[in-house]
């Protein structure tokens, strides 16, 4: 499973864990609330349903109540009728309605209703309370009851009289004589506010309303408590909606704003309705106070419950959080079992029998991973199963028995033993055994890297103890007091000191008596500075053999302190003796070369002077230096060593060479000119250089012999002019330049036209003089600069360096040939020659000085073919002339 769908699921339980209280808590109050709200709606319908039908009953008392007064008027007409009949149309109406008499009898007298007697022509001739108009002939009623026999009374619709302005409801019925023909009509008027006004058989509470209406006019007729009222403005209607009350009265404009609950009951006879209407704060106050404890207790129960809850989820909270730790605690429990280096062993006792029988064996209860990896089986699939099955070897190696051991005496048992698994190689183990209850717990280390470590230790230690034995060097071990811990076998050998005697502070004893303050004094301060000491110092053997040793000590640092000292012993005496043998070698050499003229140094490959002689000093004796120990840069100043560099360099890569150095004299001042010789000197393989030795000798006086000999060889001893082999030299001089700067030169070569005849006719002496004019004329036609040589016999050559055109040379050519036409006076012989010019120039051809001369002398021939007395110029290759 990935890391991330661990986390959504952790996430999830997380979530489910946290939210399932609040959740069913919630849903709890949820469901408590909408059953009481659902219960609280059927008691406010089942509470309006019984206001509903206590206003129905109280409308259907008014509505009988009112119905039995009609009927007592109907009655009355009817009574009226049958006296006036019976007496022959005499009965009159203070008669009729006289206390105790026939009205009486059926309506209470108190009403003193209208009544009227009507003849046959519609004339009120009796009538008693009430306003009546003198003729009704014309009236409905009347024309009804006069057209018709029938003897039923005729009921008006309320109706308000227009005299009085008073609602009233008219009863009429028909009188007729004895022989059956219409005599007329007793009329009666009830005011019907008699029904409401003074009906108190209906216990209307506060506010309560009773009402009559009719169904043709619209009128209404009412009281609210004391309160009569008279409206046709009261619009009301039954409900429509199938679930309402059938008996309920819904107004659309009701007589006040007073909320009450109607019920009505219809008077169809008489086209009126019966309204009652109850005030629905008295017909509700006991559900609306019901209701009030009901939620009281509701919101005291949803407090209660979500206290409960809060208390559950912080316990549930603390058991997940000590569940959580315990885990964690587990986890970290079996983590740090898992990742210790012990294999741990939980096991408990195996027995026969009963609880004390013998233990055979013992079961794996837990074990760690390290322990799983030794039983070669995962951790889950070993608990439960004898160790002695699984591990049958140790068994044979008495393991078990030791865990036998261990639970009966309870007595820990550790140990360091070896073992081999099947199959594997020899181990070492840790074996740690504690008795818990009926069982033992086991760790096992393996040691085995720390036992072979041991064992390189010690073989480690036998070496270094035989290292030390066999080394050259003498060793000594103190402690941070110098006291000798240990010596090595040389140490006795260069001493002569045994180590038994060496101990403590025996090994001073080896010390030259007149060194051990000196090395007293030494050590006090190598403990104070820790800075390793080394000196020479003189030992002496017992038998007063004096060794010289070079000694070495240095402090052991453990965590920055001075564990104690190490102290080695160099026998330096052949060493010493050879040092001094070279010493007198050296001191040998120096008086040799001290002797030379020649400077002599050595100079190591670090390029440091090592070594020089008087002379070499003498010549940088101006600064009063001493050059051993400085570097030649140091010593020679940056432009000589600029100069020398290369040289150094080829002679510390073994090259033998010599080369001039031009310097001034530092005592004369004046140039000089040296011959320096190095020879590298290589180290004993024959082939490392290790530096190398210089000879530094003035020459400044070869030098210049050499120069004037060398100039004479180059000079022409008739004429003084440079001879052939000077010519050539500058010749190739002159070329290298020209290549070097790009620029142009100019040869001429020459020879004097006809000169064998003047041999011939006056002898060599005046030919001689010829050519030494000849020589001298030429000369004076030439630039200082110009090279002028004769090259023997009467040949000529001139070389003209740097021309910027080739006519500058074709002009002085023709100039000499021009020059030397004139004769020549030679001691009172004149002579008259000419001379022929090859001439040719030079620029940056691959070209050898003989083939630029080759050159010039195919042009001189082509002059001497002209007829001489010309030049002839050109830059042809002797190949194309
Ligand atoms: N006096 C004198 N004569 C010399 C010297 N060296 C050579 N000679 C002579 O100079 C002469 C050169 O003659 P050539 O150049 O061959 O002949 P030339 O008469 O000049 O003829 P062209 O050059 O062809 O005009 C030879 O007779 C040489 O013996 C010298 O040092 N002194």
């Amino acid at each position: 499973m990935t890391t991330i769908t661990k986390q959504i699921r952790s996430a999830a339980g997380r979530l489910y864990r946290s939210a399932l209280l609040p959740f069913f808590t919630l849903l709890l109050l949820a469901s408590l609330w909408a059953d009481t709200v659902y219960q609280e709606d059927q008691a406010r319908d089942i509470a309006r349903f019984e206001a509903v039908m206590h206003s129905h009953a109280m409308a259907r008392t008014l509505a009988e109540h009112a119905g039995h007064i009609l009927r007592q008027a109907d009655h009355a007409t009817q009574l009226f009728k049958l006296k006036y009949e019976e007496t022959g149309g005499t009965l009159r109406l203070a008669e009729f309605s006289k206390k105790n008499g026939l009205l009486d009898s059926l309506m209470p007298s108190r009403l003193e209703l209208p009544i009227a007697l009507l003849d046959a022509e519609g004339n009120v001739v009796d009538k008693q309370h009430g306003y009546f108009a003198a003729n009704m002939a014309q009236e409905a009623f009347f024309k009804t009851l006069a057209g018709s026999t029938d003897d039923t009374a005729l009921t008006s619709n309320p109706m308000v009289e227009p005299k009085t302005k008073k609602w009233q409801v008219q009863i009429a019925r028909r009188l007729n004589h004895a022989d059956g023909r219409f005599a007329g009509a007793i009329l009666l008027m009830i005011d019907p506010a008699y029904f409401v006004d003074d009906y108190d058989r209906l216990h209307l509470g506060a506010k309560g309303l009773v009402m009559l209406t009719s169904r043709d006019t619209g009128l209404s007729i009412g009281r609210v408590d004391e309160t009569l009222f008279i409206s046709d403005q009261l619009d009301f209607v039954a409900p429509a909606d199938p679930t309402a009350i059938p008996e309920e009265l819904k107004f659309n404009r009701p007589y006040d704003n007073v909320p009450r609950i109607y019920s009505f009951r219809e008077m169809p006879r008489y086209s009126l309705v019966a309204v009652v209407g109850n005030s629905e704060a008295t017909e509700m106050a006991n559900f609306v106070r019901q209701r009030r404890l009901n939620y009281l207790s509701m919101v005291l129960a949803g407090a209660a419950i979500l206290g409960f809850a809060v208390l559950l989820g912080r316990q549930s909270r603390r058991l997940r959080s000590s569940m959580r730790d315990a885990t964690e605690a587990q986890q970290m429990m079996r983590a740090a079992g898992d990742a210790s280096l012990d294999a741990m062993f939980i096991m408990k006792a195996c027995r026969s029998g009963s609880r004390n029988g013998e233990v055979l064996d013992f079961t794996l209860l837990d074990v760690n991973e390290r322990a799983a990896r030794i039983l070669r089986h995962p951790r889950g699939e070993v608990l439960g199963l004898r160790i002695g099955e699984l591990l049958p070897h140790w068994k044979d190696e008495g393991f078990i028995d030791k865990y036998r051991m261990v639970l009966d005496t309870g007595k820990p048992m550790e140990e360091e033993i070896e073992t081999q698994p099947p199959g594997e190689e020899m181990l070492w183990l840790r074996h740690q055994i504690v008795a818990i209850e009926d069982g033992v717990a086991v760790t096992v280390r393996n040691i085995t890297a720390r036992k072979r470590s041991e064992l390189e230790i010690r073989k480690s230690q036998a070496e270094l103890t035989a290292l030390m034995d066999a080394s050259p060097l003498g060793l000594i071990r103190t402690d941070r007091d110098f006291h000798c811990t240990y010596v090595n076998r040389t140490f006795e050998a260069i001493t002569g000191l045994a180590r038994e005697k060496a101990r403590d502070d025996g090994w001073m004893c080896a010390v030259h008596p007149d060194d051990r303050d000196v090395l007293r004094e030494a050590l006090q301060h190598l403990a104070g500075t820790r800075t390793p000491y080394q000196d020479s110092l003189r030992c002496l053997q017992p038998d007063g053999t004096l060794v010289w040793t070079s000694i070495k000590i240095a402090p052991i640092l453990v965590d920055s302190r001075i564990d104690g000292f190490v102290c080695t012993l160099e026998d330096i005496t052949v060493v010493r003796k050879s040092v001094m043998a070279l010493r007198e070698s050296e001191a040998r050499l120096r008086t040799i070369t001290d002797t030379l003229p020649a400077m002599v140094a050595y100079v190591d490959q670090e390029e440091i002077y090592r070594f020089n002689n008087l002379a070499y000093e003498r010549e940088f004796s101006r600064t009063g230096l001493n050059v051993v120990g400085l570097s030649v840069q140091e010593t020679v100043g940056g432009q000589r060593y600029e100069f020398l560099r290369p040289y150094i360099r080829r002679a510390l890569h073994g090259e033998t060479l010599t080369f001039e150095e031009d310097g001034e004299s530092e005592n004369e001042g004046v140039l000089r000119t040296y011959e320096v010789v190095y020879i590298p000197q290589f180290d004993a393989d024959g082939a490392t250089v290790i530096g190398f030795h210089v000879m530094r000798q003035d020459i400044s006086a070869q030098k210049r012999e050499k120069q004037r000999l060398l100039k004479l060889s180059q000079v022409d001893a008739l004429t003084g002019l440079t001879n052939r082999a000077g010519f050539l030299q500058r010749l190739n001089e002159s070329m290298l330049y020209c290549r070097d700067n790009a620029s142009m030169m100019a040869v001429m070569y020459m020879d004097i036209d006809r000169f064998k005849p003047v041999n011939d006719t006056y002898g060599h002496a005046v030919g001689d003089a010829l050519l030494k004019a000849f020589s001298a004329r030429l000369t004076h036609t030439m630039r200082a600069s110009d090279t002028v040589a004769r090259l023997g016999g009467d040949e000529f050559t001139i070389i003209m360096e740097r021309i910027s055109r080739a006519d500058d040379a074709s002009i002085l050519a023709g100039k000499i040939v021009k020059a030397m036409q004139a004769p020549f006076e030679l001691d009172g012989i004149t002579v008259s020659v000419s001379t022929s010019i090859g001439l040719t120039y030079y620029s940056d051809e691959d070209l050898s000085p003989a083939e630029l001369l080759k050159r010039a002398d195919v042009l001189l021939y082509d002059a001497k073919q002209a007829g001489r007395n010309t030049y002839r110029a050109g830059a042809l290759l002797p190949d194309a002339a």
